[in-house]
């Protein structure tokens, strides 16, 4: 395998400043003049037509308009097109550098394949499909995503996460899935290609920062379905001015109403909608979210309620073994026997931590695994074992333990009660170890709250989302973790098809859920959701299900997607309203100074006293294309947002950006008036 090209994939080297940037998104400009390509934003497409029409106006002789001034306008409806398409090749340029590096990072990759003779052959990654098994040893690169089927190894993964220190992928459990392109550092790993070729995590990655290929997200195609709507009632409008002009005995020339409907239809939103669009995408890149579908980026923006998973997503996940109780009349070696063997064929990370723990406590002659008829943890049944030599041994949740035996709580004897309880309020989990109908004690499962859980969960309260536990553990280790954690509900003893269930009912009442998980369990509630948030370093099935996934694996990643949502929704929304609001205004602005030559009882509503009706015209033109570079850097860096519930923030962006749009225009309008007329170019 090629392990030269193991070069850095994550884009930090790349420059993204936008002096790097400008050239090319300068020369994209023109290029995107392509009425194919502009189609994309009818808005512009218009103003492109209308400038076209414009140009062909300034060889055409007419008394009322010098050559000059048409020319002017001509240029001006130009340079509003380009400023647009300049805009979101800005937004395009800094994902283009970064899916580069990524390209570049996986070209000539090569993997050892087993073929149907159990053979292994060198063949290029780029062939492989899903089902393929590899082999991949130390100081090799993982020719694509999978999931290891044999072995340990330790794994880079910097080249898609970023993080330098490797971690342990082995098979079984919630950590055996593998990411393409990550280095094995250690041992060697025998691997099932998950993906088949360009679905890959990297493949996803590139597609997503490249923008190119994006498709409007529901949201998008609602908010243009608007702005042609508008763009049509303001066609209407200028076209009606001239009948009222003519039976005002005057005559508007044509290059006037071109202008005016330039000005009037929502050219800002509809010249900066993609590059918000693209903008909130990269922003989630850099975050190191992998998203499948913009439509979920938007969904957390609007998300109600969050599901998180407690094992590995509020905890650590590293569920360890760290103490025994023996039932009454229980001698330690029939305990720590029973445990130990319910746990030798158990591959799960909670099955590993009692071996290990019970291997140096208290080892036994551990028979073959080849002589253990293994009965592997499910979420469903919440148990595992061995049945072996004619006995069954078991070990799980209380509550499945007791089933299993046929007896109540009130039948545990009081001891060993009292000890589960302690576990469970220490906000450990207690596993109840029995063989062959008899109970023969507990084990203490620690694990820890991940820090700084509590802060995030009280800043998505303030942005008015409710976060709600649910866990396969009982209600009682679920309390103690829930309070610890300051989460606003909880769900316990929860199979996967409860978690199902409980995201159903939220959705039948008209909300958005978000679900963050990494179990196999986890993967239906994953896809059920209207944001599922996978760890990359959970399973496959996680990963496939969500339709997010954090490369980094951290659960309170959950809150930056939700404020990259809130913030793609709230700059489309601002920057709406500012368009519209502006387009209103202008329309105010210029119609006195036109009116005013035909009809002079009129000149009483020429607030701004603008020089000339021509000056009126060029300034709201000049306004018009100048306002879409100004608002560039606010469309790309997003408008700012805080923890604020959504219904305060629409208050407040209406009145701030709904104002400012109205006011703008007059100032902006009369200061290029004042600049034209100094400059003597009207
Ligand atoms: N290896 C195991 N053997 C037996 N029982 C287990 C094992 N692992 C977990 N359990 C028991 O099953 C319960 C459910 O575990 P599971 O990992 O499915 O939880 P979950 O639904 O993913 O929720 P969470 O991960 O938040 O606890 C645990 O609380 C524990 O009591
Ligand atoms: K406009
Ligand atoms: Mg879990």
């Amino acid at each position: 395998m090629n392990v030269q090209s193991q070069a850095p994939l994550r884009a930090t080297p790349v420059a993204t400043s936008l002096q790097a940037l400008w050239r090319p998104a300068f020369k994209q400009a023109f290029i995107k003049l392509d009425p194919r390509q502009l189609i994309r934003s009818p808005v512009m497409l218009t103003v492109e037509l209308t400038a076209v029409v414009t140009t062909v106006l300034c060889v055409i002789p007419n008394q009322a308009v010098s050559p000059w001034f048409t020319l002017q306008i001509a240029l001006w409806l130009w340079f509003t097109v380009l400023f647009a398409n300049f805009a979101e090749a800005l937004a395009e340029g800094r994902g283009k550098a970064r899916a580069d590096s990524l390209k570049s990072g996986s070209e000539g990759l090569t993997a050892r394949y087993m073929t149907a003779h159990g053979y292994f052959e060198q063949v290029p990654a780029s062939r492989l499909r899903k089902g393929d098994v590899v082999r991949v040893d130390a100081g090799e690169l993982i020719p694509g995503d999978g999931e290891v089927i044999e072995g340990v190894a330790a794994v880079n993964e910097a080249a898609i996460t970023g993080e330098s220190a490797p971690v342990i992928r082995e098979s079984g459990g919630d950590r055996s899935a593998v990411t393409g392109n990550t280095l094995v550092v250690s041992d060697s790993l025998t691997i099932r290609i998950s993906v088949n070729p360009g679905e890959s995590t990297l493949d996803r990655m590139i597609a997503l920062v490249e923008g190119a290929k994006r498709q409007k997200t529901p949201n998008e195609v609602a908010l243009d379905i608007l702005l042609i709507g508008l763009t049509l009632i303001f066609l209407l409008v200028v076209a009606t001015l001239q009948p009222f002009a003519r039976y005002a005995g005057g005559d508007l020339p044509l290059v006037y109403l071109a202008a005016l409907l330039v000005t009037l239809i929502p050219t800002t939103i509809g010249g900066l909608l993609s590059a918000i669009g693209i903008a909130g995408m990269d922003r989630l890149v850099r975050l190191n979210v992998i998203a499948k579908s913009g439509r979920a980026v938007e969904a957390a923006g609007d998300v109600h309620m969050l599901l998180l998973d407690k094992t590995g997503t509020i905890t650590f996940g590293n569920r360890r073994c760290s103490a025994l109780f023996k039932a009454p009349g229980v001698t330690t070696p029939e305990l720590a026997d029973a445990a130990l063997l319910a746990s030798l064929a158990d591959d799960t990370p909670e099955g590993k931590s009692v071996v290990e723990y019970l291997r140096a406590l208290h080892p036994m002659q551990e028979p073959a695994r080849t002589d253990l008829q293994a009965v592997p943890f499910s979420a469903e049944t919440r148990l595992s074992g061995v049945n072996w030599n004619g006995m069954q041994y078991r070990k799980g949740a209380v509550d499945a333990v007791l089933n299993w035996l046929a007896m109540s709580r009130a039948d545990m004897p009081e001891v060993l009660a009292r000890e589960v309880q302690q576990i469970a309020q220490s906000g450990g989990t207690p596993l109840l170890v029995a063989s062959d109908g008899r109970l023969l004690g507990a084990i203490h499962l620690k694990d820890v709250i991940k820090p700084g859980i509590r802060e995030r969960f009280a800043e998505l309260r303030r942005m008015g989302i409710r976060t709600v536990m649910v866990t396969g553990d009982n209600p009682l280790t679920a309390a103690a973790i829930a309070a610890e954690a300051g989460v606003d509900d909880v769900i316990a003893e929860a199979t996967p098809e409860k978690k199902l269930q409980r995201i159903r009912s939220e959705q039948a009442d008209g909300k958005l859920v978000a679900m963050c998980g990494d179990g196999a369990n986890d993967a239906p509630a994953l896809a059920q959701a209207d944001v599922g948030l996978a760890m990359n370093d959970g399973t496959q099935a996680a990963r496939e299900a969500a339709n997010l996934v954090d490369l980094d694996s951290d659960p309170t990643k959950l809150l930056d997607v939700v404020q990259v949502g809130k913030q793609l929704l709230v700059t489309r929304g601002a920057l709406t309203t500012f368009s519209v609001a502006n387009d209103v205004a202008k329309y105010f602005a210029i119609l006195p100074a036109l009116f005013a030559g035909i009809h002079p009882q009129l000149g009483a509503l020429n607030l701004m006293q603008l020089h000339s009706p021509q000056s009126a015209i060029l300034s709201a033109t000049v306004f018009n294309a100048l306002i879409i570079v100004v608002l560039i850097p606010l469309a790309l860096r997003g408008v700012h947002v805080q923890a604020a519930d959504a219904a305060s923030l629409l208050r407040r962006n209406l009145l701030i950006y709904g104002l400012g749009g109205i006011v703008a225009p007059f100032i902006g309008i009369k200061l290029i008036d004042l600049l034209l007329v100094a400059l003597g170019l009207v």
